[in-house]
């Protein structure tokens, strides 16, 4: 049995990444300041409520529990609202990542992994992205992980750390056995928000642009389980305990859907017509994702398995439909 400290445990991904390790039997701690996230989705372990960027309270965490490893979510991660606010992404992410390596350095912590995306690469001129591709992002949100990525780089050649940077493509779907969901207020994302205009929550879902330079002019995305996220980061936790190298691995499924196919989906699995209209462009949105996964492949021996489009929607329907009948029940 191994100890693990996850920041942004009360997140989307943190929280099923929590409920997996805790069912494979280790132990499992939350740190969070609960700013996105929420303190009923922290079920497979004690809470330490408290920020990344108080160094000293998060220095003295990891001296108490003497983490395995730690297992680094917490962020903010909207592509529009860091264009809009660069300063709340730069503080959070890079700061809060600045903070966290200090405390561990202090602390003797070697191990850790870290939520990367797909954002660092910008829009590459070809398909799929491998993890030598070179990383140009398009947007503070983006620049704030890559930041965060060398900043990992230069805390293992100077202090012996071991991390991994695992970016994700687009997580998506929720715990097939709805103990645990997304839930991010307001909504940004695609999918949930397609499974709000099927379920009459919003008027419409608005299609940030159709003149894009793909088949059907919307943006491809390339669209993988939170199930199979939290598989990874506990297969790259095990490897790096096991004295495996450090460096950056692609999570996604090597399959490109577009926002229309996303909307059929939504349709074909929910049995309902998904309203939406064309709305213009939104700042940031690179055209075309798609991850290439050999490197993970190899080095965890992962891939994805629960990522299929539909098998995605339904366990996102579920999870709407479950946190909405809750929310009637407390009316
Ligand atoms: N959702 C995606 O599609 C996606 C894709 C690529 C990468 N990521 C990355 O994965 C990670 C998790 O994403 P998510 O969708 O689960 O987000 P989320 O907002 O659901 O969870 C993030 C958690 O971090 C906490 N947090 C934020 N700032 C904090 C701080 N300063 N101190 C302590 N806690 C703090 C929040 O309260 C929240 O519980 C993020 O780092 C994100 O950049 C997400
Ligand atoms: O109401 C909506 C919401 C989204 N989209 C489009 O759908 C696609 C997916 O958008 P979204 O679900 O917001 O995800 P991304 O903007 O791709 O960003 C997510 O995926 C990134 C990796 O691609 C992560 O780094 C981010 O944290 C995460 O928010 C994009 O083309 C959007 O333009 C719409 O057309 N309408």
């Amino acid at each position: 049995m191994s100890k693990f400290l996850i920041t942004g445990g009360a997140g989307y991904i943190g929280s099923h990444t929590a409920k997996l390790l805790a069912r494979s039997g280790h132990e499992v701690v939350v740190y969070d300041n609960l700013s996105r996230g929420h303190r009923d989705l922290v079920r497979w372990g004690p809470l330490i409520e408290g920020d990344l960027r108080d160094t000293t309270l998060m220095r003295e965490a990891l001296r108490w529990l003497k983490p395995d490893a730690v297992i680094h979510f917490a962020a903010f991660a909207y592509v529009g609202e860091s264009v809009a606010k660069p300063g709340l992404y730069y503080d959070n992410n890079v700061s809060g990542t600045l903070s966290l390596l200090k405390a561990m350095t202090e602390a003797g912590t070697r191990n850790l992994i870290v939520s990367s995306t797909c954002a660092t690469y910008g829009q590459p001129a070809r398909m799929p992205i491998t993890e030598e591709t070179p990383q140009v992002p398009l947007n503070p949100y983006g620049q704030s992980k890559l930041m965060m990525e060398l900043m990992c780089a230069d805390f293992a050649a100077a202090h012996g750390l071991h991390y991994m940077a695992l970016r994700y493509f687009n997580a998506c779907g929720c715990d097939p056995e709805g103990e645990t969901g997304e839930r991010h207020d307001p909504e940004p994302h695609l999918i949930p928000r397609a499974l709000m205009a099927a379920d009459g929550e919003i008027d419409r879902l608005d299609v940030f642009g159709d003149d894009y330079p793909t088949p059907d002019g919307t943006c491809i995305r390339d669209y993988i389980h939170v199930s199979d996220l939290a598989t990874a980061h506990m297969a790259a936790a095990l490897h790096l305990m096991d004295g495996g190298a450090s460096g950056a691995l692609n999570l996604g499924t090597g399959h490109g859907i577009s926002v229309r196919e996303i909307i059929e989906a939504t349709a074909r699995v929910t049995g309902r017509p998904v309203p939406h209209r064309i709305s213009p462009r939104r700042a940031g949105d690179p055209a075309l994702l798609v991850a290439a996964t050999a490197k993970v492949n190899a080095i965890l021996d992962w891939k994805a398995r629960h990522s299929d489009i539909d098998h995605i929607i339904s366990t996102a329907w579920n999870w709407h439909q479950q946190e909405r009948r809750q929310q009637r029940t407390r009316l």
